[in-house]
């Protein structure tokens, strides 16, 4: 036997595990821009699992700005950063966001997966610890296994428990890790609580923004702008990808961290850069979510709008974010949801372990400033008709 066939076998093996616990996913292509109305499998949906929360990534001004780029710096980058995959556009945008997140410097990622699995294992080894709320993303909690440091989870939001671990475990560097918006539960981290338990312990906190950037704070720069706390988290990570309607990340953080991570983040290191249409198509979105406050004031018109409507259904809902769950609990109940929504013209996707504990699985609905008020409420209406009730 081929090894082409050894592996074969062993992912047959694997697929058919997955199949039969409810597991298995599948792709399914877009035929329309992303947008809050979409086509796809030959149906026309009203679209409630994008993270484009300001739908910017339809947006006539980024699209000028990417083309605009391409026209002068052509597709590709070629290579790292740190070769000849540098441009102007990069710096420029990391510029921009500094002054948007009132840092002293900010490094680009290409991702947010990127950026959380390469900053950590830059900044903690095996002498150090790391803390790590139950709900992290998954590009945290690898970011925290690549890192070799010792690894304390504390469960989720509970600054007492993390206290607890800071004070009981010896280390030679600590880093507190969390989600602002936890992404898939939309609740916020109690981060004034963790800010002091760090301070009162001599460790360093990170924070991933990636669901608050564009949709929390009064600049629309994520949690540490709504509670004023720029200056008192080492590192604010944020993503390009989600509000800001484009790709990549970056950190918001001081100078020693950013010139660190130059040398030091493999990602950073050892990926082609992104490209530059993306940092210009990136710039054009960060003017945006700071010149025009109002597509962030009619996507808050949408989070409350759902919010009273699911509180109408008898589910318990807070508006403190763009991310809604309705958790159902086993695998195949969030699937037979999400199928009969979409009968009723509701696009959206059943979540399901890893991304979720088991017995969570779960529907995750993303309200958008793009979202009309007849959008949202053709999917209250769907819920009602379809009988959809949590676990
Ligand atoms: C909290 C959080 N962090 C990081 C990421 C990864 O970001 P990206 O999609 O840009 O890789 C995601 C994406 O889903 C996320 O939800």
């Amino acid at each position: 036997m081929s090894d082409e066939a050894v592996a074969a076998a062993w992912a047959r093996e694997d697929l058919e595990a997955l199949s039969e616990r409810g597991l298995r996913r599948y792709l399914e292509p877009l035929d329309s821009p992303q947008g809050p109305v979409v086509r796809v499998g030959g149906e026309t949906l009203v679209n409630f699992s994008s993270n484009d929360y300001l739908g910017l990534a339809a947006s006539p001004t980024v699209r000028a700005a990417a083309l605009a780029a391409v026209e002068r710096y052509g597709v590709g980058t070629g290579a790292s950063r740190l070769v000849v995959g540098d441009t102007a556009a990069h710096h420029r945008l990391e510029t921009r966001l500094a002054a948007f997140e009132r840092a002293e410097a900010v490094r680009l990622f290409n991702s947010g997966y990127a950026a959380n699995t390469g900053i950590i294992p830059a900044l903690v080894g095996s002498e150090d610890a790391v803390f790590s709320d139950a709900l992290n993303h998954a590009s945290l909690v690898d970011g925290c296994r690549l890192s070799r440091a010792r690894v304390c989870v504390y469960p989720h939001a509970d600054v007492e428990a993390l206290t607890r671990a800071l004070a009981e475990t010896p280390a030679r560097r600590k880093l507190v890790v969390t989600d602002t918006v936890f992404s898939m539960d939309g609740d916020v981290a109690p981060l004034r609580d963790i800010v002091a338990a760090c301070r009162a312990h001599g460790a360093a906190l990170m924070v991933d923004e990636a669901h608050a950037t564009g949709v929390l704070g009064a600049r629309g720069a994520g949690l540490c702008d709504e509670l004023g706390l720029e200056s008192e988290v080492d590192l604010r990570m944020g993503t390009l990808s989600k509000a800001l309607g484009v790709m990549g990340a970056y950190v918001a953080t001081s100078r020693e961290v950013a010139d660190l991570l130059v040398s030091r983040a493999r990602p950073f290191v050892f990926s082609t850069a992104l490209p530059a249409h993306l940092c210009a198509a990136a710039e054009a979105a960060v003017d945006a979510v700071e010149g025009d406050p109002d597509l962030r004031e009619r996507l808050w018109r949408n989070i409350r709008r759902f919010a009273d409507g699911l509180r109408g259904l008898g589910v318990r809902a807070e508006p403190r974010s763009a991310v809604f769950p309705l958790i159902l609990g086993e695998p195949e109940r969030a699937l037979d949801a999400a199928r009969r929504l979409r009968e009723a013209g509701v696009l959206v996707k059943a979540i399901r372990p890893p991304t979720v504990p088991e017995g969570t699985s779960r529907l995750r609905f993303c309200l958008s400033a793009s979202h009309t008020v007849g959008h949202v409420d053709l999917a209250l209406e769907a819920l009602r008709s379809v009988g959809v009730r949590r676990g």
